[in-house]
């Protein structure tokens, strides 16, 4: 079954990734050698870093030491349990604690399977590698309920969750968070003179084209819905974010797409509305979707085909 689903997963940048989290050494290296061969194992002896570690490292399993120093592996999994960005990734306990309460108490934590030390190395690989097939299942079936079926760009949930993420670390980093509200120009003409299926096309092709200009791993384009397109771009002061939204303007602009019966233009246009906030701690996300639906609203009275832009000023 794992072979088998790995075969049809989308290429993968990197191995599949394993974090072995043990205050012993010796329990460490043991693991280590179980899975050195198949996967790229993380390590740590600290269990006040696994959290951490998943945050950047984003492993697709963690083994999880029970009896640890500082946090338990109860309290470790909790944590996990409780982000958006750790809470996937399935937490396997390694314990010699087994009673039946124990394992009530690990399967409250929220852990998917136990493993009982002495660890039998077969017996570690072949739950690991049940575990791991269900990740990668689960993965790829979130990720096809995420994108927009007309599109191929990301879809409205995919943008509501990665929104979120990135207003919660731009607030606790104070990093700049910018947002570009993006409408097709005239688009029920468009629909009425071409036809609503040549109207899926260009919507399609104006969609390529936005996400072309998406540079960082971190930006993400979506559609918003029906003609219009939302573009995060986490940690990007204001400056950054216009120029971005100028390169959008310009990309589909240039790709001439023939729209006869704009009043704004005789190829296919776009609006754009752009805001840039360091989120504090009493905003909220809707602030900066009002701003930037204020913003696109303001392009489209100036003529379309128009970029506006704020910069909002942070709450006292
Ligand atoms: N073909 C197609 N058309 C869509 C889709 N979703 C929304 N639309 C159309 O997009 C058009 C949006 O029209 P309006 O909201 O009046 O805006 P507009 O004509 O683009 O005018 P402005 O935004 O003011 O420039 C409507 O005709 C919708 O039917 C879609 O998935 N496919």
């Amino acid at each position: 079954m794992f072979d088998t689903l790995l075969a049809g997963q989308p290429k993968r940048q990197a191995p599949l990734r394993i974090l072995v989290a043990d205050d012993q050494p010796l329990n460490i290296r043991i693991l280590h050698e179980v899975f050195r061969n198949e996967f790229e194992v993380l390590m740590t002896t600290d269990s006040k870093q696994v959290v951490t570690i998943c945050r950047e490292q984003n492993p697709d399993l963690v083994l999880l030491d029970v009896v640890m120093p500082g946090l338990n592996g109860h309290q470790v999994c909790r944590q996990l349990r409780a982000l958006p960005e750790t809470r996937d990734i399935p937490v396997i306990f390694v314990t010699a604690k087994n009673t039946p309460e124990d394992e009530v108490l690990g399967l409250e934590s929220g852990a998917v399977d136990f493993i009982t030390k002495p660890i039998n190395p077969a017996t570690v690989m072949a739950r690991v590698k049940t575990h791991l097939a269900l990740k990668l299942q689960n993965d790829l079936l979130r990720s096809i309920a995420l994108v927009d079926g007309l599109t191929g760009v990301a879809n409205r949930r995919r943008f509501d969750e990665q929104f979120l993420t990135a207003w919660r670390r731009c607030q606790r980093e104070q990093l700049e968070l910018s947002l570009l509200l993006i409408d097709l120009d005239h688009f029920k003409l468009y629909n009425d003179h071409y036809g609503h299926p040549a109207g899926d096309r260009c919507l399609t092709r104006v969609a390529g084209i936005l996400n072309e200009t998406i540079r960082r791993p971190d930006d993400l384009l979506a559609r918003y819905g029906g003609e219009e397109f939302i573009c995060l771009l986490p940690n990007t002061a204001f400056e950054g974010a216009q120029g971005r939204a100028w390169a959008m303007l310009h990309a589909v602009q240039d790709q001439g797409l023939e729209h006869a019966h704009s009043p704004a233009s005789a190829v296919v246009t776009i609006s754009i509305g752009a805001v840039t906030m360091i989120p504090q701690a009493g905003d909220s996300p809707e602030t900066l979707l009002n701003a930037a639906d204020k913003q696109l609203y303001d392009a489209k009275q100036s003529g379309r085909n128009q970029v506006r832009g704020i910069e909002l000023p942070s709450l006292p």
